[in-house]
């Protein structure tokens, strides 16, 4: 047993053993029960905000959700608050899945202001609802059936119970290829859309996850009090606790809510009974949040694990050396069926026609290039035909089938790919996760599979080995040189199994050497059946590799045709070749 498992290990038997060894400590007991609290609403909240990265800052809202939904019911049918626990966190997660639909289309900051307002509505309407919620008056629930002897140790072993469950369920949900799309879609949602993760599901799913044991502590939490009113069960101060938790362990790692948590609670405990009024809490949290958000953004649990890793790294350092094995490439077979086609495509941004009536075809089986000069409007028509731009007009085409209205992940599931100018890899993830992580297709089963094992592991060293870099899987993507980072792509692409990939300048900013590796890969993988549409601004490059040249120039296609017709073509060379063609 390593520490990693043996040190949580360690202070769960300690907490368990707590009551039992001290069973008149009430006052430690609340304050531990209040941290196992914090801690589960902070692994919670870990799930839609430091997996999927999008901050919610008023997650307990959820917890006033499930509060009321226990309170309510157990006033109304006279049973007990905790058997109503279940009940409370299904409410949570249906609340979660309306509110997520529409919340979860804004992004960033406009994402965490709708979520503090999203507290204050629900304030708003349990005052208003007195019918039901007894308005700002509040519900008093029952005492507890237990013995006032053992007063407050069943909550707190139902919390820490839920603690232990809740740091399960996320450890889990960060495992699967579930949470290895939640941290593809942090690190870059549009390029998660683009390798087939659908991301809005997963977004809403993420969101519902993260609102489940919120929902259920609620409803402990409320047994807890035996007294609920909308301004405590909604409560600003109590959210920006969870999120300060989160950060000062560390978001997006698995024991950092937990840590952050206990820190917390202790310090928000030790305020208020050295510091005298209440107050001093609130001013200590402010402080608190600005001292982490410049001195440690990362929060605790990931300086740890840098501190760790930094005396790792100087005993096995690696040396970054790609290894190039050299494979036999035969002629490639003649190409007459169209695979992807532009008909009359026009894109403008306001005034500007970036696009302006294009009609290209590119054959299947063919490696096709499409140059023109900067600003000519290459990048774009990729854009419009992954879907990552859309309101264009005319009609983009793959084997026939209208590309119009589909997400970018439908079309990655049809099998198109791409590779992206300025390479768009998950920087914090290991090279072998960025591989396994696109999706070729997507039922519900995938959500659960784990992220990194069997065939598609196995697929994705075979690729990173194909592209040279298979002693790469362990290290971390963005550690990677520049020209790695582009081969690391191709190879996730490549995971799609795609019928097509569109490359944006493969060549450009990699050394020669990987510039003849690459051209050697494209067409390797061209001849094993691969389609290729190429922008690039190698010129020699491309008159080399490609089958048939398409050149545009503002916007539209200038000249067409094999590269002899277009080397010599003199519209061309005017407007972009010059003297670069040799
Ligand atoms: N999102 C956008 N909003 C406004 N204008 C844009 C946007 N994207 C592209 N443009 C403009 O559209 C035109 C075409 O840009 P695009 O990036 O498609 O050209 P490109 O041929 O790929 O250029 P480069 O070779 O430099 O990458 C440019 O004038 C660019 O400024």
């Amino acid at each position: 047993m390593n520490v990693r498992t043996g040190l949580p290990l360690l202070v769960l038997g300690a907490l368990v053993a707590f009551p039992v060894i001290d069973p008149a400590a009430t006052y430690e007991q609340t304050v531990l029960l209040m941290a196992f609290l914090l801690a589960i609403q902070a692994v919670s909240w870990n799930i839609i905000s430091g997996f999927a990265g999008y901050i919610s800052l008023g997650h307990s809202v959820f917890l006033g959700i499930g509060a009321y939904t226990a309170g309510i019911l157990a006033a109304r049918w006279h049973v007990n608050p905790l058997v109503l626990a279940p009940l409370a966190g299904v409410v949570a997660v249906v609340v979660a899945l309306l509110v997520g639909s529409v919340v979860l289309r804004a992004k960033g900051p406009a994402f965490v202001i709708i979520t503090i307002a999203l507290l204050l509505v629900f304030q708003v309407l349990t005052v208003n609802t007195p019918a039901l919620t007894n308005g700002s008056d509040g519900i008093t629930l029952e005492l507890p059936s237990w013995s006032s002897d053992i007063q407050n140790i069943p909550f707190y072993y139902a919390f820490l119970g839920l603690l232990v469950v809740t740091v399960g369920f996320a450890g889990w949900i960060r495992r699967t290829k579930f949470g290895t799309g939640l941290v593809a879609i942090r690190e870059d949602e549009g390029k998660a859309a683009a390798i087939g993760i659908p991301t809005t599901l997963y977004k809403n799913l993420a969101y519902a996850a993260s609102a489940f044991f919120v929902g259920v502590a609620g409803a402990v939490y409320a047994y807890f009090l035996t007294f609920l009113n909308p301004l405590g069960a909604f409560n600003i101060l109590a959210s920006v606790m969870v999120v300060l938790a989160a950060l000062v362990g560390g978001k997006g790692t698995l024991w950092g809510p937990v840590v952050g948590a206990f820190i917390v609670s202790f310090a928000g405990e030790a305020a208020t009974n050295f510091g005298g009024e209440s107050q001093t809490r609130l001013v200590m949290f402010g402080v608190a949040l600005v001292l982490v958000v410049v001195f440690m953004p990362d929060g605790l649990v990931p300086l740890l694990n840098r501190l760790v890793a930094r005396k790792r790294q100087a005993v096995d350092y690696i040396d970054h050396v790609v290894t190039v094995e050299r494979r036999p490439v035969e002629p490639s077979v003649p190409k007459t069926e169209v695979l992807l086609e532009f008909r009359d495509v026009g894109k403008a941004f306001g005034g500007l026609r970036a696009v302006n009536g294009v009609n290209l075809a590119v054959l299947d089986g063919s490696i096709t290039a499409l140059i023109g000069p900067n600003g000519s409007g290459k990048t774009t028509l990729f854009n419009l035909v992954t879907g990552i731009a859309g309101g264009h007009s005319g009609e983009i085409r793959l084997a026939g089938r209208p590309l119009t209205g589909l997400p970018p992940w439908t079309r990655a599931h049809l099998g198109l790919g791409r590779t992206f100018q300025v390479t768009r890899l998950f920087k914090a993830m290991t090279v072998m996760e960025n591989v396994v992580a696109p999706l070729r297709g997507f039922a519900p089963g995938v959500l659960a599979s784990d992220a990194v094992a069997g065939h598609e592991a196995d697929r994705a060293r075979e690729l990173l080995s194909f592209v040279g870099l298979g002693r790469f899987t362990t290290e971390r993507a963005g550690a990677l040189s520049y020209g790695q980072q582009k081969l690391v792509e191709l190879a996730q692409v490549l995971m799609l199994e795609p019928r097509m990939v569109l490359l944006d300048e493969p060549a450009g900013g990699i050394s020669p050497g990987l510039v003849d590796r690459m051209a050697e890969i494209i067409r390797e993988l061209n001849h094993r059946g691969v389609t290729f549409l190429v922008v690039e601004h190698n010129i020699p490059m491309v008159l080399d590799l490609c089958d048939s040249v398409f050149v545009v120039a503002g916007g539209s296609v200038l000249a067409a045709g094999p590269p002899e017709i277009i080397r010599s073509n003199p519209a061309v060379l005017d407007a972009y070749l010059g003297g670069v063609v040799s």
